[in-house]
């Protein structure tokens, strides 16, 4: 861990404690163990700070570190869920303009209630975090449930509330603001229904709240929508983006600005890429399916770590400069034998607001066709902030020419966000 930044001294480094683990990627990121005190030398960014644990110095994730001294107490005022900030951004238009732009999302839920509502007679609904309550309103104008408990915690919920009433839905929906989890119902429900994805599927662990609701609120053989989810992974070009980040230092203006290479790999290529755009043809083999969530049986404490393997057979020569994900639900029929709705948010389907995560490799790698990329994903709850995750990709290249015989093996840890 001997760097060039060795005889960088400072005013008065800080001592500062490890909230939790963390296991540094690339040689220059310091690891340490939840309880560690660290001397933070150089805070380099708001995310990342150059630190030192028992004389090795490295970069650090801000994030997981607290102040080591008096302002002990302060920090643990922080709300692990965030819920001001989670909430607050939801009592506002942005983001509900966003989801309720996004057709394709907005027009699979749709679908389901349109394609079940037969069987939605006189049930019991409850919308879980039903921001402007398109979802239940779709129920009472498509369908004839009894009642749709509309359940949001913002406080979005009272224009909600209006909403319902401006379009005549009052008798079927009751809008309940609160947060799904603590609120009390009258009665258990038939369907749980709920947009809760995020970024990579799990980011923001809204999830946490369906399974919390499922077991305290789902009758017995009540259903779930989505009923299932599936996060699907393949290895990419990104050509554009790498250009564009990376190898732009190369000669701006005539001149050489590599130097700043390694900054930029760690500036923009540490964190994984949101509402990235990959074409069809930038995939290198076809995607794989490494994670598969079944909505009924999935628990809360599994949350903490998923797994998934992969094994991909590359068809195309090309550069590998990182991985792509995406996600897929599936809502299962009322009936028995009826159809099942997917909301596909691929490469291949009509984009959603969510697009794809592109996770950047630290240098891209060429791979020919028929090479073997295989490995693991692991999904990494944050222990401290309870809506963030580190995503580890594990993975092995296999030639398949004997020009490269030697298995190229790579593992790189993604924050997101803390
Ligand atoms: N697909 C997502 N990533 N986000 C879209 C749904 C998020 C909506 O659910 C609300 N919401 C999120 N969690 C909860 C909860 N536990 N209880 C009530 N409302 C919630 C939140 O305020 C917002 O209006």
């Amino acid at each position: 861990m001997q760097t060039e930044k060795e005889d960088e001294d400072d005013a008065s480094p800080q001592e500062c404690v490890a909230m939790s683990d963390f296991t540094g990627s690339g040689s220059d990121q310091l690891s340490f163990s939840c309880g560690d005190k660290l001397l933070v030398h150089i805070k380099s960014s708001s995310d990342w700070w150059w630190a030192e644990l028992r004389g090795v110095r490295g970069y650090v994730p801000a994030s997981y570190l607290r102040p080591g001294d008096a302002e002990e107490e302060d920090t643990s005022l922080e709300d692990p869920w965030q819920d001001e900030e989670y909430f607050g951004s939801y009592g506002t238009l942005r983001l509900h303009l966003e989801m309720l732009s996004d057709k394709s999302r907005t027009e699979a839920y749709r679908q389901v209630i349109l394609s079940n509502s037969a069987s939605l007679r006189n049930k019991v609904v409850m919308d879980l975090g039903c921001g402007t309550g398109i979802i239940s309103m779709f129920c009472a104008q498509l369908a004839q449930p009894s009642v749709v408990y509309a359940v949001e915690a913002s406080s979005m919920a009272e224009y909600t509330r209006q909403l319902v009433r401006q379009n005549n839905c009052e008798e079927v929906v009751t809008v309940l603001q609160g947060r799904a989890e603590e609120i009390e119902l009258p009665e258990q429900v038939d369907v749980l229904v709920s947009e809760w994805m995020g970024n990579c599927l799990l980011f923001e662990f809204m999830v946490e709240s369906v399974l919390l609701v499922r077991d305290r609120w789902l009758r017995e053989g009540g259903v779930m929508w989505p009923s299932s989810a599936a996060l699907t992974l393949v290895p990419c070009q990104a050509d554009s983006y790498y250009a564009e980040k990376m190898a732009f230092w190369e000669q701006p203006y005539g001149l050489d600005f590599t130097p700043l290479q390694p900054l930029a790999q760690q500036e923009f290529f540490t964190k994984p890429k949101f509402s990235h755009l990959i074409e069809p043809n930038d995939c290198l083999t076809a995607p794989c399916d490494v994670i598969c969530l079944d909505m009924y049986t999935l628990q809360v404490k599994d949350l903490e770590e998923i797994k998934g393997q992969f094994h991909f057979c590359v068809e195309k020569s090309g550069v590998f400069h990182g991985f792509t994900a995406w996600f897929t639900v599936h809502f299962e029929s009322l009936e028995t034998g009826g159809a099942t709705v997917e909301l596909n948010t691929g490469p291949n389907s009509e984009p959603t607001h969510w697009k794809q995560t592109l996770f950047m490799l630290d240098r891209p790698i060429s791979v020919y066709a028929g090479d073997l990329i295989s490995g693991n994903i692991v999904l990494y709850r944050n222990p401290v902030w309870r809506r963030h995750m580190t995503v580890t990709l594990h993975w092995n290249i296999n030639s398949a020419t004997e020009e490269t015989d030697n298995c190229q093996v790579g593992t790189k840890v993604f924050p997101m966000w803390r």
